[in-house]
């Protein structure tokens, strides 16, 4: 792959750009990005990575190899109408749009081309993101082993069917704001009980990252583990009781079930405007 231009410069386009570009696997210099017309935002993002961007949709997309939409699923319509005829049939285009299915897209496009519809997450900027991807029928071999090597180069990638990709969306997807929520109420305690910002930010972050390496390490269960830190009559069981009052687990699981059926209704929002069948 020789080319590749990013339409959108969001926080999704970054951390993707921050991943790819830390990684090697495609020069800085053949990364061009795209935007609406923030060109403050462009300027930053060139700088930050070494890459380029223009506005010239008549020359980027046919030299382009691979395109990523990044722009909203609410922005895709008009988007896709700015470039959809300079667009080769053999450019493959990567989507990480929230709810919205290769069928649309290919409408929207109006001739079969290869989509990798994918799922990833801001952790991409660390080198974390799990990532959830489908293929559709247009994808070649050698395409699908660079979205393979593009994507593990921001972190863990599943390969799916379409289908499970909302709820991809609404666990890991929508995922790491669930966690940074956490973050922000246990930092809220830790002041309310005499810890500076600073001490208890540490603790947390530290207390996280040693959570996440027990359960991808340990055999044992997210409970079982649970029940190693709960001594009979200790603070943790004083704690836990006040979470289970509060029934934290259901809101959890009413949260990530929420998020999954938002993605939908977004996908069906266009699948209507397009009149295709669901
Ligand atoms: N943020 C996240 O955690 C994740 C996001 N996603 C998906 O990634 C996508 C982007 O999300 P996010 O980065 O948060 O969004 P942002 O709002 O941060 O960025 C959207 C970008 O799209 C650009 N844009 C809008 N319309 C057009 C257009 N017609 N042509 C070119 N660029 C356009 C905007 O440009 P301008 O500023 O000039 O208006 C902006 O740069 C979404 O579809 C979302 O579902 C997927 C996984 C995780
Ligand atoms: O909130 C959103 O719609 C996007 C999709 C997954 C994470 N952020």
């Amino acid at each position: 792959m020789n080319n590749l231009a990013i339409i959108g410069a969001g926080s999704m386009s970054e951390a993707l750009i921050s991943g790819i570009v830390s990684s090697k696997i495609i020069e800085p210099t053949a990364i061009t990005v795209t935007n609406r017309g923030n060109v403050k935002r462009l300027t930053e993002l060139q700088e930050r990575y070494g890459i380029h961007y223009s506005f010239n949709l008549e020359k980027i997309i046919p030299e382009a190899d691979v395109i990523i939409l990044a722009m909203k699923p609410k922005d895709v319509k008009e988007a896709i109408a700015q470039w959809k005829d300079y667009l080769s049939e053999k450019t493959l285009l990567i989507s990480v749009l929230a709810g919205v299915s290769m069928d649309s897209l290919q409408r929207l496009i109006g001739t079969e081309v290869p989509i990798a519809r994918a799922m990833p997450n801001t952790s991409a900027t660390v080198g974390k993101s799990a990532t959830g991807i489908s293929f559709n029928s247009f994808v070649v071999d050698e395409q699908k082993q660079f979205v393979h090597e593009m994507f593990e180069t921001v972190g863990f990638v599943t390969f799916v069917e379409e289908e499970q990709l909302d709820a991809i969306t609404g666990l890991s997807g929508s995922g790491p704001a669930y966690i940074y929520y956490l973050v922000e109420a246990m930092e809220k305690g830790g002041l309310t009980i005499g810890l500076d910002r600073d001490v208890a930010n540490a603790l947390i972050i530290q207390t996280l990252l040693g959570a996440a390496e027990m359960i991808a390490k340990s055999s044992k269960t997210p409970l079982e583990l649970r029940k190693n830190v709960t001594s009979p009559g200790g603070t943790t069981e004083a704690g836990i009781r006040i979470l289970e009052e509060f029934d934290v687990q259901k809101a959890f699981i009413t949260c990530i079930q929420e998020a999954t059926a938002q993605s939908k209704r977004m996908g069906k929002a266009l699948t209507d405007d397009l009149k295709l069948p669901k």
